[in-house]
C-alpha cells in the first residue's frame, strides 16, 4: 500500500490541513503517517486515519527518516516554515538528506505537494 508522510511546522499547519482536506478522498486510500502534532490536527480536522510519530522537536522527523532509510515510504509532504529557525534543525536536515539518499519523493511547499499528490495517483 502507498505510504505517505505528512508534516508541517506550526505556521504551515493550516495550509497542510487545507491540502489534506482538498485531497481527502485520495489520501483515504493511503497508509498515512505524520509527526505528532501534525497528525493530531489531521485526525481532528479530517476523517483521515493517521499513524502518529513523536512530535518533530522530540524526534518525529528522525522516526520518519528511519522509515525512508527502510524504503517503506512512497512520498512526503513536509511544509516547512522557511522564516523561523527550528530547535531541531539537525533532525530536519537529516530527513531531507535521507530522502535524497533514497530518492524518496519530497515536497516542501504547496506547489510541489500538488505535483507529488498527482504523481502518486498515477
Ligand atoms: O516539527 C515538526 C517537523 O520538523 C513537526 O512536528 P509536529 O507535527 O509535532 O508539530
Amino acid at each position: 500500500m502507498t505510504r505517505v508522510a505528512l508534516i508541517a511546522h506550526d505556521e504551515k499547519k493550516a495550509d497542510l490541513i487545507e491540502f489534506a482536506q482538498a485531497h481527502e478522498q485520495q489520501l483515504q486510500e493511503y497508509d498515512l503517517l505524520a509527526t505528532g502534532t501534525t497528525g493530531q490536527r489531521l485526525m481532528d480536522e479530517t476523517d483521515l486515519e493517521v499513524e502518529r510519530k513523536q512530535s518533530g522537536p522530540l524526534g518525529g522527523d528522525l522516526m520518519i527518516g528511519g522509515e525512508v532509510a527502510e524504503d517503506i515510504i512512497d512520498g512526503i509532504v513536509f511544509l516547512r516554515d522557511p522564516l523561523r529557525a527550528q530547535p531541531h534543525e539537525p533532525d530536519i536536515s537529516a530527513l531531507l538528506r535521507i530522502c535524497d539518499v533514497h530518492d524518496t519523493a519530497l515536497a516542501t511547499n504547496l506547489a510541489s505537494a500538488e505535483f507529488l499528490i498527482e504523481g502518486l495517483a498515477d
